[in-house]
């Protein structure tokens, strides 16, 4: 297994340009294939979730032309007409990939099957396979009820009124919602339990109307897309920087720095993550907010107790900034980190325990009361990004540490350990 030593680092300082966010590539992506014309895309993703999103466009028949550096896509869009795939569409572990692009091949004609890597085997998406087969989509999943993998024979479905559970993952909405044109008649979708992660949605909602959609949120308790609303390509887009992968850069400098300017989001994010900027003032980092970049500097830390179901990818971050920060640090209300890369909760625990601090971890929530002395060892990622680039911190904070396949990262952030390494003072 491939290992990474992480040296200690004296202090972080500099500029870092985010690359895009991966949320909003695979939207853009895919709703520009559903369009009518062409569409160009600028700062896309380049990693692992996006590959896996291109790669089933190009099998479905899509054109895509991509830029040398992989970042700028003319997209020809198919105005909702797929071809018949010739083998199955493998989506690694990307849930922008799968959820949506299940709810879309159930309303298009064909016949498609849709797997992953063993992970997403145990990733549920029993809650959208359900709303859809209300919906009349025929729907199977392959070997256990409610999990991918999934076969999908797709046709005309009518729309009309659904209800979807939100409480496990917000992708399953943003997968009906992203679906929903592409029917019939009119569709009301209702929420039932808790909705989770709703800024997401909020993500969906903003890409969907500049794809020439508009939904109707009640509150987030219902959505009502009206039929005869066509997806058209809004000519050229620009993906905004990645506000998950932001985190970690602000928790460096609240940690160490020096100070980080953080370039390619900012107050004017659509992203919900961006919110993480928030939480590290509170920790006791210092903040500058402009439209688009966030600049922070180094604090006095202490622990804070947080409700993070509206920012569970930069949440984990925190778990590591606690290393830092005096007191105790809770997170809570993240009951889906357990059905994410990894459980996310599990892993964290153990982690966190193996570096030296005193950890409870909840069936949704997780305490951190940091320890006196950081242990030198080696951290298993889980095949994680997130775990990877959080437990890097520990390099920030001064000690040194050894991550476990560093190349997960490739997931969201294939120049991650450079991209830190670049404000790095040895
Ligand atoms: O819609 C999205 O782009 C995402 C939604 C979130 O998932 P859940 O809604 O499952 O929490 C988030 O964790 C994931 O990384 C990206
Ligand atoms: C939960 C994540 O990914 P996915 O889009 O596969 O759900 C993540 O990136 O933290």
């Amino acid at each position: 297994m491939e290992q990474l030593k992480l040296e200690p680092i004296t202090q972080v300082n500099g500029t870092v340009l985010l690359p895009g966010s991966k949320s909003l590539s695979n939207r853009i992506l895919l709703l520009a294939a559903l369009s009518k014309g062409t569409t160009q895309v600028d700062n896309l993703l380049d990693s692992d979730d996006i590959r896996y999103m291109l790669g089933a466009l190009k099998e479905l028949g899509v054109e895509v032309t991509l830029s040398e550096d992989k970042t700028t896509a003319i997209v020809q869009g198919v105005d909702g007409l797929f071809k018949q795939p010739s083998k199955p569409l493998f989506l690694g572990n990307a849930g922008t990939a799968f959820r949506p692009l299940t709810a879309a091949l159930c309303a298009i004609e064909g016949n498609y099957e849709l797997t992953g890597e063993p992970r997403m085997e145990e990733r549920p998406i029993g809650h959208l396979v359900d709303a859809l087969a209300d919906l009349n989509a025929d729907v199977k999943c392959l070997k256990n009820e409610g999990y991918p993998p999934l076969n999908i024979s797709g046709k005309k479905l009518e729309g009309g009124e659904v209800s979807i559970d939100g409480s496990i993952s917000s992708q399953f909405l943003t997968a009906l919602l992203m679906a929903a044109p592409l029917f019939k008649r009119d569709t009301k979708i209702t929420i039932i339990g808790e909705l989770v992660s709703k800024p997401y949605i909020d993500i969906t909602l903003d890409v969907m109307s500049r794809f020439g959609i508009c939904v109707q949120n009640n509150n987030y308790e219902s959505f009502v897309v009206k039929s005869g609303q066509q997806y058209s390509s809004p000519g050229r887009i620009m993906v905004e920087g990645d506000a998950s992968s932001a985190s970690y850069f602000m928790a460096a400098a609240a940690i160490n720095g020096g100070t980080i300017e953080i370039k390619g989001v900012g107050r004017k994010s659509v992203q919900g993550d961006i919110g993480f900027a928030n939480v590290m003032e509170q920790v006791g980092a210092q903040v500058q907010w402009f439209d688009e970049k966030i600049v922070v500097s180094k604090g006095d830390l202490k622990g804070v107790d947080i409700d993070a179901n509206e920012i569970p990818d930069a949440a984990m971050t925190l778990a590591t900034v606690a290393l830092f920060s005096e007191g105790k640090t809770a997170i809570r209300n993240i009951y889906n980190w357990r059905v994410k890369e990894t459980d996310r909760l599990y892993a964290m625990a153990t982690e966190l325990r193996k570096v030296g601090a005193e950890v409870i971890e909840g069936e949704d929530f997780i305490e951190i009361t940091p320890p006196v002395r950081i242990n030198f060892t080696d951290i298993d990622t889980y095949n994680d990004h997130r775990i990877a680039m959080c437990f890097s911190m520990v390099a920030v904070g001064g000690h040194p540490i050894i991550i476990n396949d560093p190349k997960c990262v490739d997931k969201t952030f294939p120049s991650y350990f450079d991209t830190l390494a670049s404000i790095s003072c040895a």
